[in-house]
């Protein structure tokens, strides 16, 4: 790896130190940076934060070093004295010290209150609005989320009996409005509590060619303490023999209520015969990447086609919005509220206007039967084999189709031909997504291509 320093007043040791990121989307090599702005958290705009003697800046550096480039967000604060307790994220610097903002209770303090109290924040050919759309509170401190993200969620105490807030950091900043970000404000303003509640979000612009570009920076929302994700529970239950039908029913019911909610709120369109051949044709481009990525799926080559030209060829409901990464990471079960569904922005993979088109809601119906698949896969390199995991996931993932019937859903038994395609595509994207991030896993996937094709 080599890479050239970072500029102007950033730590020469930013570029390493941005390597080693889960966000970092370059794996493998170092980031080239290139500075398009830098947002003053500290002290610009219209009310100036209290960041102590921290001083808080949210950058956007391009990696120009990529083989398309990638705009990412890196809030940093610059302190004068180390900071006891913060080592774990400090980023470079010997004397001012340099922070990851997120990790820095002045840098979260600072970019909430850019979005709870509606700052407008000024930087050389950048900016950014905060945009409140829930109740201010009062933060007390605050902490990263931990475990596996492609963003960075930080959660905030707050006083007590006011609503919890997590608020999560996009990393890589996209032209255009994130679906995260409008996907749960129109269901929860669609009147649906399948969404934690929004609190308000940064929209924030940068030069683009000529042109002004412009795109969500962060999402703040109500944090529901104390849920594990489905992921979690599913392993544990897993683990300990314990069925999964009743909440995967009631999981498919759930998904088939924020269906109708979505498809009733934000644009629809026909699944005409331009969808279709649109549809095949990332289809077939998903599969050569993944061939790309993972060349043993060459062999697959006849097959794949047949399976996909089946799944465009069947019945079609008419496109719609839908959550697009639809796994069991993404929800929660909530006690005295039921299935919560979180992250509407759309496969880390693909590209956002593809995300924020209409699109097939049998995408998701696919994805978390997949998730099934995944859990049971999970744990020993045999887990895959283990034939009371196997009929664990059947049982579930045939319960999940009962309950998404039950709860007004397209009955999945008309569209088995479309979801074994959609599951396959999802498979594939599933391996390029593993031999990226985490190669250990690639057999998951893979088993599961070898089982669609079957
Ligand atoms: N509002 C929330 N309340 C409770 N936990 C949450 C909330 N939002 C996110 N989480 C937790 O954070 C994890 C990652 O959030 P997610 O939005 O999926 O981030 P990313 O898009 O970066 O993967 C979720 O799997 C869940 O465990
Ligand atoms: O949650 P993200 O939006 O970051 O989604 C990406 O990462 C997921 C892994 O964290 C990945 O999901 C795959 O692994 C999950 C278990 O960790 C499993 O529940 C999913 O079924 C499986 O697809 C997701 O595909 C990727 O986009």
């Amino acid at each position: 790896m080599s890479a050239a320093p970072p500029p102007g007043p950033l730590p020469a040791t930013l570029s390493t130190w941005m390597a080693r990121q889960r966000w970092y989307t370059g794996k493998g090599r170092e980031p080239r940076l290139e500075v398009v702005g830098a947002l003053s958290l500290s002290a610009t705009g219209d009310a100036p934060a209290s960041t102590g003697d921290a001083e808080a800046t949210s950058w956007l550096l391009r990696d120009v070093g990529a083989p398309a480039p990638v705009l990412y967000q890196v809030p940093l604060t610059v302190r004068p004295a180390p900071v006891p307790g913060l080592e774990h994220a400090l980023v470079g610097g010997a004397g001012p010290f340099v922070y990851d903002g997120c990790h820095d209770p002045a840098g979260a303090a600072a970019l909430l209150s850019a979005v709870v109290e509606e700052r407008t924040l000024d930087g050389t050919g950048v900016g950014a609005r905060g945009h409140r759309t829930g109740a201010a509170t009062t933060v007390t401190g605050s902490r990263v989320l931990r475990g596996e993200q492609s963003n960075t969620s930080i959660i905030f105490d707050v006083a007590d009996g006011a609503t919890p807030v997590i608020l999560k950091v996009f990393r890589v900043v996209q032209a255009g409005h994130n679906p995260d970000v409008e996907v749960q404000e129109a269901l929860a303003a669609g009147g649906s509590t399948r969404v934690p509640r929004p609190l308000g979000d940064l929209l924030g612009w940068w030069p683009d060619g000529a042109a002004r570009a412009e795109g969500h920076l962060a999402f703040a929302q109500e944090f529901l303490p104390g849920v594990q994700d489905a992921w979690r529970v599913a392993l544990q239950a897993l683990e300990h023999g314990t069925d999964f039908a009743d909440r995967a029913r009631a999981l498919g019911e759930a998904t088939a209520e924020v269906h109708a909610v979505l498809a009733r709120t934000l644009p629809t369109a026909d699944a005409d015969a331009h969808a279709r051949a649109a549809m095949l044709t990332g289809w077939r481009r998903r599969y050569a990447a993944a061939r790309e990525a993972v060349p043993a799926l060459a062999a697959h080559a006849d097959a794949v086609e047949a399976v996909l030209r089946a799944g465009a060829a069947a019945p079609w409901p008419a496109l719609q919005r839908v959550h697009g990464d639809y796994h069991l990471g993404q929800v929660l079960d909530v006690p005295g509220r039921g299935w919560v569904l979180l992250d509407f922005e759309g496969e880390p993979l693909r590209p956002l206007a593809e995300r924020t088109a209409p699109d097939l809601p049998q995408r998701d119906v696919a994805g978390m039967l997949r998730s099934f698949d995944y859990a049971a896969g999970a744990g020993a390199v045999t887990a895959a084999a283990d034939p009371a995991r196997q009929s664990w996931a059947g049982r579930a993932r045939l319960a999940f189709l009962d309950g998404y019937r039950a709860g007004g859903g397209r009955d999945p038994q008309a569209d088995a031909e479309l979801l074994r395609a959609l599951e396959l595509d999802k498979a594939l994207y599933e391996a390029v997504y593993e031999a990226r991030n985490r190669p250990d896993w690639l057999p998951i996937p893979l088993a599961g291509v070898t089982r669609l094709l079957g």
